[in-house]
């Protein structure tokens, strides 16, 4: 069994309208065609392309397309889809037995819903996605409604519609032509075709306002939420006091290190970078630079946060762990908490500074130093 898929691309999307036909237009960044394409280059049950595209396209096509390595026949397609269909049954690649016929207009098609169609092929002639009628249907004339049309067995049709390849290029030699869709034009041959399940994403672009669909149904996809952890260590060293989060904390000895050594604040902040695997503070403040001696943490948070942001997360949640016998960090936890809110531009309930001993083991029950264990998660929506 050989499977190629034919992507009929050759209308000129005068629903749509705009400067290009809309299969040429950017939906989140990138033409609507070159997604369909890529989603049909990279199933692998699928071993060959044909896309049929309008005579006066071509240029528009390499540009949809660059970038990815294809290995697609064009040909030029019909005055009507039927016609487009036909031209691009006649350009399938030798050795193919089953063709899935679809839409350019229908960028945001699963590798799932592919799969299906292709099952289907095993045992029937025809196979296509289609989802079963849930609103209440009316027959309506100006503006008026005329009566209830009974919607039980009635299915939105969507592509792509799988064929025998013989059997499907008989059906169209054999057809008048206006057909809505292939399956149309299998069932005028006397074909049986199964119906599998579609997808409410596998929407198509119709009108202008699909487009804003689409993105939505796009950004769910691109969903992301990610985790980072950061740990640091300071030594104490002679002093009056340490800082903590930004916050000046009255003790019997200071912390060393290069910048102020704010160790809480490193730790979140390493955290951040982790989720971006974006490296760490030393990496872009790098301690040998004199110019970080003795500088405010707080430039180092700011850079990861804003790191972040360019990237479009937010940060859900920040959890900070300071390990320490002395100084006590309950009285302070809530400043901090504070301070880090502030810097990182988050509300107060997203940031968790708490803090334990070492039950006295270790460098840090010796009071030596202290270390610092932070949890990030960031989302993009
Ligand atoms: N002569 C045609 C007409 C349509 N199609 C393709 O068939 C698919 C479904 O058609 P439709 O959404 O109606 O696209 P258009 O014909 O371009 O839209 P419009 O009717 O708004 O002009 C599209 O990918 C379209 O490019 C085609 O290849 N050849
Ligand atoms: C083939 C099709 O996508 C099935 O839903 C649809 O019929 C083609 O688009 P058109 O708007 O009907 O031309």
């Amino acid at each position: 069994m050989t499977v190629t898929a034919i992507i009929v691309a050759a209308g000129r999307g005068t629903r749509v309208g705009g400067d290009r036909p809309k299969q040429y237009q950017p939906l989140a960044g990138r033409a609507v065609l070159g997604r369909t394409v890529a989603a049909f280059a990279a199933h692998p049950a699928v071993s060959g392309l044909v896309v049929v595209l309008h005579p006066d396209d071509a240029d528009l096509f390499a540009e949809a397309v660059a970038g990815l390595d294809l290995a697609a026949v064009t040909v030029p397609g019909g005055a009507t889809r039927d016609a487009s269909v036909q031209a691009g049954l006649m350009a399938v690649p030798r050795g193919t037995t089953r063709v899935l016929i679809h839409d350019g207009a229908r960028p945001l098609v699963a590798p799932a819903l592919i799969d299906r169609v292709i099952a289907a092929l095993d045992t029937c002639p025809g196979a296509a996605p289609a989802l079963p009628v849930t609103d209440a249907l009316w027959r309506g004339e100006g503006g008026r409604v005329l009566a209830p049309h009974p919607r039980e067995g009635l299915f939105r049709a969507q592509t792509p519609q799988g064929f025998h390849l013989d059997a499907i290029r008989a059906a169209h030699a054999a057809h008048p032509g206006g057909a809505a869709d292939d399956v149309e034009v299998a069932l005028a041959a006397g074909l049986d075709v199964a119906i599998v399940e579609g997808d409410e994403d596998n929407l198509k672009i119709t009108h202008r306002q699909d487009f804003a669909r689409a993105e939505r149904v796009l950004r769910e996809k691109t969903m992301d939420i990610r985790t980072g952890n950061g740990f640091d260590v300071h030594a104490f060293c002679e002093g009056d006091g340490v800082i903590l989060c930004g916050v000046k904390v009255p003790h019997d000895k200071a912390l060393k290190g290069h910048s102020d050594a704010d160790v809480g604040m490193h730790a979140v902040t390493d955290a951040i970078y982790g989720a971006l695997a974006d490296g760490d503070i030393g990496q872009h403040f790098p301690p040998s630079d004199p110019q970080w001696k003795g500088a405010a943490s707080e430039i180092f948070l700011k850079h990861a946060v804003a790191r972040a942001a360019e990237r479009g997360y937010r940060i859900a949640n920040a959890d900070l762990t300071l390990i320490c016998e002395r100084p006590k960090i309950g009285p302070v936890a809530g400043a901090m908490r504070a301070e880090m809110a502030r810097l990182m531009g988050i509300d107060l309930d997203r940031i968790s500074v708490k803090a334990t001993t070492s039950e006295q083991l270790g460098f840090t029950g010796r009071e030596e130093g202290i270390a610092a264990l932070a949890s990030v998660t960031l989302v993009r929506p």
